[in-house]
């Protein structure tokens, strides 16, 4: 049996996934997973009993990721689970940044009651609320992952001239991409020439407050900003200010904050980026699935702390996973340590990813809870589980 807490409301597609082994809930106690969205996880304390995240999405800013592999707990997120939903409501903040249709919906609500009047003030007082096609206009789409590309190409389908920066591009991502999106090899080059730019980077100590009144000032005269990745990727009071100045002339934002509302030029979305049926549906699967292969075969797929290894089940073997850290001879300890247990090692996959690895063992003979016990004590061993 396994218990499963969530930290947020996961779609009970999701949860199906668990099947009859498996208690998940809001109250559970010592769980050895978590389901989490956009609940923060920082000042949280971790129980003992927990193996392993998994994010329900794409950005892990709400998951102490450095605390959680020091205390072996893998980390998953959803890659791509929820980009179609975010590249639609792009879309739609290209338009409300360009076509001043909340204004203007404002505005109509105001006529209320003018009876057979309306359709002549409307007539009168919708010059007020003119503004640019987005077609033939320049985009910057910084950060080409999968919500990136999906915008990149969208915007491409609507008549836009597209320019993409991402020094990190994937070569999965540059399959993916137009080949009519323009390859800026500067962040410079995306201010410097687009009418529009839209983030799509994680927060990162490198990318936190990127959008700042030095980058601004390099930017056109009336760019249009979208920010539907993670609101500390720009310095409030530096785009507030620009508003003001009108330098920039609208921001959509998906990270409200409270000096952001009402003030004018903002568009303030409700971090509604993911929140579609289907959105929800396909990250609560994705993690269920991730975590549900974690627990039973130690495998690890899509997780942003650990390496991705992955070996078939062979009822045959007892299954060992550890997590070690990225020193010489571990590997060689493991080995020397279960040869002298007499146990046999039938297959092997081991990967490493920064300061940890992650090995997964097939092995015959006696080894128990209690060998992975001993095997803990070593300094560079970090978590053992025999499955
Ligand atoms: N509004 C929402 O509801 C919502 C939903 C999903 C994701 N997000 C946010 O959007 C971000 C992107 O999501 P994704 O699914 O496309 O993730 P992704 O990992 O597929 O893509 C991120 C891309 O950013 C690139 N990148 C990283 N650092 C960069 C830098 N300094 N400059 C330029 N590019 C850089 C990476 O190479 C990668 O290609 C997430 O991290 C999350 O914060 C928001
Ligand atoms: O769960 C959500 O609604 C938002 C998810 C989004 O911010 C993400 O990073 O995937």
């Amino acid at each position: 049996m396994y218990n499963v807490k969530c930290l947020n409301k996961i779609s009970p597609v999701g949860l199906a996934r668990f099947g009859a082994n498996y208690t998940c809930g809001e109250d559970v106690e010592n769980p050895e997973a978590i389901l989490v969205r956009s609940a923060s996880m920082h000042e949280m304390e971790l129980p003992s009993s927990l193996l392993a995240i998994a994010r329900a999405g794409a950005g892990v800013n709400n998951i102490p990721l450095d605390k959680c592999s020091e205390a072996g707990i893998c980390v998953f997120n959803t890659p791509g689970a929820n980009a179609n939903a975010v590249k639609e409501l792009v879309i739609a903040g290209l338009l409300l940044a360009s076509r001043k249709i909340v204004p203007g919906i404002e505005w109509a609500k105001g006529l209320k009651g003018k009876g057979a009047e309306v359709g002549k003030l409307v007539e009168k007082g919708k010059s007020q609320f003119v503004g640019p096609e987005i077609s033939g206009k320049r985009l910057g789409v910084i950060g080409l992952g999968a919500i990136g590309i999906l915008v990149a190409n969208a915007a491409k389908s609507l008549g836009m001239e597209v320019y993409g920066y991402d020094p990190y591009l994937s070569v999965d991502a540059a399959w993916g991409l137009s080949r009519s999106t323009k390859h800026a090899q500067t962040l410079d080059e995306i201010y410097a020439n687009c009418d529009y730019i839209t983030l799509h980077v994680p927060l990162t100590p490198d990318t936190k407050e990127m959008i700042n009144a030095e980058s601004i000032a390099k930017m056109q005269d009336h760019v249009r900003i979208l920010n539907f990745a993670r609101g500390d990727l720009v310095n409030s009071a530096d785009i507030l200010k620009a508003l003001a100045d009108g330098k920039v002339a609208s921001y959509v934002t998906d990270f409200p904050t409270d000096e952001m509302l009402g003030a004018e030029g903002v568009i303030a979305v409700p971090h509604l980026g993911a929140s579609t049926p289907e959105s929800e549906d396909n990250c609560a699967r994705m993690a269920a699935d991730e975590l549900k292969d974690y627990l039973e075969n130690g495998n690890i797929l899509h997780s942003v702390n650990l390496p991705n290894v992955s070996m078939p089940r062979d009822p045959a073997f007892t299954r060992v996973c550890i997590i070690h850290r990225n020193v010489p001879n571990t590997i060689s300890l493991l080995a020397g340590k279960l040869a002298d247990a007499g146990i046999n090692i039938e297959n092997m996959q081991s990967k490493s990813r920064k300061d940890y690895a992650y090995t997964i063992l097939d092995v015959t003979g006696d080894f128990s809870s209690d060998s992975a016990k001993k095997m803990e004590e070593s300094e560079d061993i970090i978590r053992v589980r025999v499955i």
